[in-house]
């Protein structure tokens, strides 16, 4: 078993399988970005469904024998990889940072969570995957059934860029712990995570070919969903790639899917609240990780009453951002994914200000000194919004937050409610009665009263509506990687049958 040493480059082993860091042969390559600095620091070979069918068919082998161990054994292996990520979180987090583009001090946050992420699922496996017992007619010993929870097999999983090592975390974390193999495709955005997983996973002792990493693009993610050995796909990403996995995932068989797409998340401030609270949880829901936050509030609705003092409050705050080099521990934005993704954004800035919107700060890309050619974008802030225009319907995954003001309770959740996604939610309050109120009428997977973006490993996440189905994060989520069979027993053989 290697001990896990973080590498100083990735850029020639970007696959995972057989235990170890390799790359393969292909005729296409995808070009691998450092968003802080803009490089290019890798081309990366892409699986077609030939690579992809051996690496999964090996994962298919290798599954049997990891399914065969207790939840407790694979859970004392599970817990070594929470210490082995504990132990090297700088370096991985550091790695985080030149992936993703993130500032360190977020990413230190993700690669810790990620630990309690292991250290959860390796707790609470051996207690959740449990069957049932029922009595049957007859003396309870002669005839009785009962439940087993058993692996699906191997799981395909795809991931989005925003959060890579993280949302790897999430879907490994359960799908091991029940007694699958994996499959991973990460975004082709920031596909190096996965790959230090896999060497931490090694490191604490998971068979070889039990956790596997391909890269490539929306080819090979099919590829992946429509093998026979895939036995459930678990996705996160956009609501468009996610109708089209349903739909590869029900073509050829009929596998489960975990989606966790999109989201336009409100966020209701009441004219009783205190505005300092307000505006630091605005900011939070809006300009973590670069805005790039699929529950991200960036419909902020603030009480008519007191939207002057605190647009006034927020552009004050807002003077102490500091966007640029995200190692630098006082940085609190740092760098977008890629070019095409930060003019996006700016595009969309645009044609709201050409709507009519009123820009109240940033909305244009930076290029801070010593790093002119990383993905920066100084976090906008627009108003004198309407409800039709795109920026307000649309998901912008950037640093944009819109002001739109309201009256009365009922209109702002009928405002709030009003789009397809439902991811999450947000509304601060003093009046308590009122923030339970409305948090039941959200229609939101998930809703902060007086708080935003907080996410624990036990507390269910996931989306109502088209923001996606199944949970993660949760004691539930075993069950979505694991299947009940049911067991009829018969003690008693010479039971009489009466034919009637
Ligand atoms: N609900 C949640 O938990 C989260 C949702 N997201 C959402 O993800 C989106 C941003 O991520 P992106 O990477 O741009 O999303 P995306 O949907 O473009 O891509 C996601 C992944 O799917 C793969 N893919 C693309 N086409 C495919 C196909 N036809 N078959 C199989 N795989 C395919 C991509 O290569 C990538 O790995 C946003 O909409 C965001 O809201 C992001 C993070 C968390």
């Amino acid at each position: 078993m290697a001990q896990f040493v973080a590498p100083s480059h990735l850029s020639d082993g970007l696959y995972f399988f057989h235990g170890k860091r390799q790359t393969i042969a292909s005729e296409h390559t995808f070009k691998v970005y450092e968003p802080h600095t803009g490089q290019v620091v890798a081309h990366c070979p892409i699986a077609d469904k030939h690579s992809t069918d051996k690496i999964i068919e090996a994962a298919h082998n290798a599954q049997p024998k990891w399914a065969e161990l207790t939840p407790l054994e694979r859970g004392k292996i599970l817990n070594k990889v929470a210490d082995i990520i504990r132990e090297n979180q700088e370096a991985l987090a550091q790695w985080e940072v030149r992936t993703n583009g993130k500032p360190i001090t977020e990413a230190r946050m993700d690669i810790a969570s990620s630990a309690d992420t292991f250290q959860f699922f390796a707790g609470v496996a051996p207690a959740a995957l449990k069957g049932d017992y029922f009595d049957l007619p007859g003396p309870a010993y002669d005839r009785f059934a009962y439940t087993r929870r058993e692996p699906l097999g191997v799981v395909g999983c795809i991931g989005a860029w925003n959060y890579p090592f993280q949302t790897c975390v999430w879907k490994v974390a359960p799908a091991l712990a029940a007694g699958n193999a994996v499959v991973y495709k990460p975004s082709p955005f920031a596909p190096g995570s996965p790959v230090l997983l896999g060497e931490v996973l090694s490191a604490a002792g998971i068979p070889d070919d039990v956790y596997n990493v391909i890269q490539g693009e929306a080819d090979t993610g099919n590829a992946l969903c429509t093998n026979d050995f895939i036995r459930k796909v678990s996705f996160t990403g956009s609501v468009p790639t996610g109708q089209k996995i349903q739909e590869a995932c029900a073509k050829r068989n009929i596998k489960p899917v975990t989606l966790e797409l999109g989201g336009k998340s409100p966020f209701i401030i009441f004219d009783d609240t205190e505005i300092d609270n307000a505006v630091s949880g605005a900011i939070l829901a809006n300009f973590l990780n670069q805005g790039q936050v699929c529950t991200n509030a960036t419909r902020v609705y603030v009480h008519r009453r007191i939207i002057n003092e605190f647009t006034e409050a927020l552009l004050k705050e807002l003077e102490k951002l500091r966007v640029g080099n995200p190692f630098d521990e006082k940085t609190n934005v740092g760098a977008n994914i890629n070019e095409d993704h930060l003019k996006k954004i700016e595009g969309m800035v645009e044609r709201a200000v050409e709507e009519g919107a009123k820009l109240l700060r940033g909305g244009k890309r930076i290029h801070p000194e010593g790093f002119e050619n990383g993905f920066y974008f100084d976090p906008a802030v627009l108003t004198n919004l309407t409800e039709n225009m795109e920026i307000v319907t649309d998901e912008i995954f950037g640093a944009v937050m819109l002001l739109l003001p309201f009256d009365h309770e009922d209109e702002v959740v009928e405002r709030a409610n009003k789009t397809g996604f439902g991811l999450a939610s947000g509304l601060y309050t003093r009046d308590l009665r009122r923030a339970h109120r409305i948090a039941a009428q959200l229609q939101a997977g998930t809703v902060f009263i007086n708080t935003y973006n907080d996410t624990e490993v036990f507390v269910p996440f996931g989306g109502f509506k088209n923001s996606g189905h199944g949970r993660e994060n949760c004691v539930e989520t075993l069950h979505a990687y694991s299947q009940v069979k049911s067991v009829y027993v018969n003690t008693q053989p010479n039971l009489e049958h009466h034919l009637g």
